[in-house]
């Protein structure tokens, strides 16, 4: 403090003009020199700052350098302010972000080149199922009923794959409708919903809707196969009397040139496997079903023994469903789409 008031006094006596009591600590804190006092016209200027836009230059505008980024430049820089470490570490950070995007645009290329594999061998695929003469071509409607929640649709969707036909179907009547379609060789099998196919407590069809449950019922004959589903699990743990009364019903009421078969679902639900044969043992003697089959129609299992026997069943008679749906084609050339935006993001980057 002391020699603050000294450094004060000895600015204040000097000559005028006077200048700023503050302008010594700027003198000390600042890399602003002084004014030569001497000089009157810049004494003028004695507190600005040094600002180039002051002076003219000599250079047209046209001539001057144009300010270019430069990577060396920020090299040198980087090496200059913080060594080489930072520079090992800045050059280290691109080099994996780098390798991060070279490995990114590697997949995104290889995923691209295998969907454009598989379409290619799909198209022949296709192409081989075009050349399916209609003699030739044989076919099979198949209906599927069970309780809500059996594993009707998860079957479904496992049987035909991505040729589920959700979109744009072609309805067969209003009662039943396709929901899917496995096209394989010369057979074609199409799969069929049983809107409205209720049984009440009793095990009979409910009253009070009764024009849509009867033609859902009327239905159930149309097909060629009528899958009976049931969820095995739920029957073990928590049997429902109504299911086992659409079964029996189902076994009981047969119709000529109409394969029954009941598959008990969610298997793969069922610890204890001899359970299985508990319940087999309970519907065995059920005489309108020609085939029993243990399935897991979301994992799987027992289903290609299905397909098998559903294939053997097949009529000799011209397909009724375009082999190639609609969903399929346009899923795939929205996968493909979006590989290909990515990919092209992704080699931009890169560059
Ligand atoms: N663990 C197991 N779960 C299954 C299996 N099949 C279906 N599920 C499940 O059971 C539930 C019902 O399956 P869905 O296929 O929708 O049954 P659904 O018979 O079509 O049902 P509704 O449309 O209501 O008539 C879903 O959560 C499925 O994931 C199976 O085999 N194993």
């Amino acid at each position: 403090m002391k020699a603050l008031r000294i450094l004060t006094a000895t600015t204040l006596s000097t000559s005028s003009p006077k200048p700023n009591p503050t302008s010594i600590f700027r003198v000390f804190f600042s890399a602003e020199p002084l004014p030569p006092e001497s000089d009157s016209h810049l004494s003028e200027q004695s507190d600005s700052t040094f600002d180039s836009s002051h002076y003219e230059t000599l250079i047209p505008d046209d001539h001057k350098p144009k300010h270019t980024w430069d990577k060396k430049f920020r090299n040198r820089a980087d090496k200059l302010v913080f060594g080489d470490e930072t520079k090992g570490k800045v050059k280290f950070k691109e080099e994996e972000d780098e390798r991060r995007r070279r490995i990114l645009a590697k997949a995104l290329l290889e995923a691209a080149l295998n969907n454009e594999k598989e379409d290619e061998e799909e198209e022949e695929e296709d192409e081989s199922l075009g050349v399916v003469k209609d003699e030739d071509q044989k076919s099979l409607s198949v209906g599927i009923i069970g309780a809500p929640n059996a594993g009707k649709s998860a079957l479904t969707n496992y049987m035909v794959g991505t040729k589920v036909a959700a979109v744009s179907r072609k309805t067969n009547t209003t009662t039943h409708e396709v929901v899917g379609v496995l096209t394989k060789g010369d057979t074609q099998i199409c799969f069929f919903d049983t809107p409205g196919l209720m049984l009440n407590c009793g095990g009979f069809p409910y009253r009070d809707v009764k024009a849509r449950v009867e033609s859902a019922w009327s239905s159930v004959n149309l097909y060629e196969v009528l899958i009976v589903m049931f969820d095995v699990h739920r029957h073990l743990t928590r049997p429902d009397s109504r299911v086992v009364k659409l079964i029996k019903r189902m076994g009981e009421r047969s119709i000529p040139n109409q394969k029954r078969v009941l598959c008990m679902n969610k298997i793969d639900l069922v610890e204890k496997k001899k359970d299985l044969l508990k319940v087999a043992e309970e519907f065995k003697d059920l005489p309108g079903f020609e085939r029993h089959f243990m399935i897991s129609g979301m994992k799987g299992a027992g289903v290609k023994d299905l397909t098998q026997f559903l294939m053997e069943q097949a009529l000799e008679r011209p397909w009724e469903e375009d082999p190639f749906t609609m969903t399929e084609e346009v899923m795939k050339m929205i996968s493909l789409e979006v590989v290909r935006e990515r990919l092209l993001d992704h080699v931009h980057q890169v560059d």
